[in-house]
């Protein structure tokens, strides 16, 4: 039996499948699985017609889909596929393979259609000599498996009037002004402004021409039941420092107007740029609620609030990062700490990765060999991905005994070398 096939433990026939690079005709295929998989409403074709012009831009070599053989001719089962992402990490911006569309026919599915699809995606994104890969799981718990770990958790954010004032001392510049405008006419300063704040914000990635036309796109299936997308833009006379991209939403009740703002997006470069922005969005007239659907763990808005608990925050996991290349991702990241000892690393799908790691690490990198010494801890490369953007200490995997440390205090002396004191944030679904 090869690798690609397994058998089936359900009375279901043994089915024949393998996995292989596809192409721009087979899109259509590969995205009729997805579809169906991540259960999205819309036909085909108009599922198609949104995702081509980002994939036309992109390429369509790095997708990859299974086909089963044995129905008469071939049949596309199960996909993946990754974009190619100058992403920043805790040692600045660096390749990394955005993994995204990952489907499984429903009835092909449990048959390891998606661990032969993720074991060649991860030999793909090695031989290209990109040492990371990240991705939004529809699931948590599908992905460690496949060595990734969760290593960023961002908000969702309702606040509503009165308690959206912010406080009196939050500081405010009158020099700064903020104008209200369609965002393809401002869209040089939303670069300007995002290309600033991506550089530093780990997490987030070079925005390119196709993303921003993502984010701009306002057709009717981005609207919904809210209104255009508009851009706020704040700034003074040296250019830009922030923007909020929004919808509005009218609604009326016996109360009268009970109108909601929706934030796609926030970000800005100066603190009273910050606040000019808040109170932009906490003054429009006929809004009860404004909803932030993505804000960082350490986003300032909760310390310019009186009273933070009137926000109704909601914590979600965002990235996983997989370490695809463990020695080269380990050393090229600088350290909070000095950090020496042996990590004993398993890793099922990148065995590249398996083995005893000797790490020494200090503020500007670490050196990374393998080693036969004994080590001080034992954990999974998962471990180590949800770990390497500085939010999610191990200590946490010690305590619930995932993880196993050999030597006291290893844990803690690991945590504090890859301790980052800003929370990282993604703020883009891909
Ligand atoms: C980055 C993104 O695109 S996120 C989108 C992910 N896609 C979806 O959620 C769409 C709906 N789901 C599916 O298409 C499929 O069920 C998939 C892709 C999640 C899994 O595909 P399958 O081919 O069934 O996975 P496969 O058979 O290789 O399973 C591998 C292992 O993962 C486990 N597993 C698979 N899916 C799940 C899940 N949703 N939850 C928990 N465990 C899972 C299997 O039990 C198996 O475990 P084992 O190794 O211990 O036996």
């Amino acid at each position: 039996m090869s690798e690609n096939q397994r058998v089936d433990p359900s009375s279901a026939p043994k089915r024949d499948w393998t996995v292989r690079h596809s192409d721009a005709d087979e899109f259509a295929r590969a995205g009729r699985v997805f579809g169906q998989a991540l259960l999205i409403p819309d036909d085909i074709d108009t599922m198609l017609e949104r995702m081509r012009p980002l994939h036309d831009a992109l390429g369509y070599e790095r997708l990859l889909v299974a086909v089963d053989e044995a129905e008469g001719g071939e049949e596309v089962i199960g996909t993946t596929n990754h974009f190619p992402f100058e992403l920043t990490m805790p040692g600045g911006r660096v390749p990394v393979a955005g993994v995204t569309g990952v489907g499984v026919w429903p009835t092909h599915r449990r048959q390891g259609v998606l661990s032969a699809l993720m074991r060649r995606q991860l030999a793909d994104i090695h031989a290209e000599g990109v040492r990371y890969a990240a991705l939004w799981a529809s699931e948590g718990s599908i992905y460690e498996r496949f060595g990734y770990g969760n290593a960023c958790t961002e908000l969702s954010t309702d606040i509503s009037r009165p308690h959206s004032a912010l406080r009196a001392d939050a500081p405010r510049d009158r020099d700064l002004r903020v104008v209200l405008r369609e965002p393809e006419r401002v869209r040089t300063d939303l670069e300007r402004v995002h290309e600033a704040v991506s550089a530093a914000q780990v997490g987030q990635f070079r925005r390119t021409g196709p993303w921003w036309d993502r984010a701009l796109d306002d057709r009717p299936h981005r609207r919904g039941d809210k209104g255009p997308l508009v851009a706020a833009v704040v700034g003074n006379a040296e250019g830009p420092l922030g923007y909020a991209l929004y919808r509005t939403k009218a609604k009326w009740d016996e109360g009268g107007a009970q109108g909601e703002v929706h934030v796609q997006e926030i970000t800005a470069t100066a603190p009273a740029a910050w606040t000019a922005l808040f109170e932009h969005l906490f003054s429009r007239d006929l809004v009860a609620k404004v909803v932030f659907d993505f804000l960082p763990a350490d986003c300032p808005l909760h310390h310019l609030l009186p009273d933070r608990g009137r926000a109704v925050a909601t914590h979600h996991p965002s990235l996983w990062v997989r370490l695809v290349d463990l020695a080269g991702a380990l050393s090229e990241r600088p350290y909070a700490a000095p950090f020496e000892g042996v990590l004993a690393v398993t890793d099922r799908y990148a065995p590249w990765n398996a083995g005893r790691w000797r790490i020494k690490a200090d503020t500007e990198g670490a050196r990374v060999e393998l080693t036969e010494a004994e080590p001080d801890l034992s954990l999974d490369v998962h471990h180590l991905g949800a770990a390497h953007l500085g939010q999610t200490p191990l200590t946490g995997f010690l305590r619930a005994g995932l993880i196993t440390e050999h030597t006291p205090g290893t844990v803690a002396r690991l945590d504090a070398a890859l301790h980052r004191f800003d929370a990282p944030f993604c703020g883009v679904i891909f």
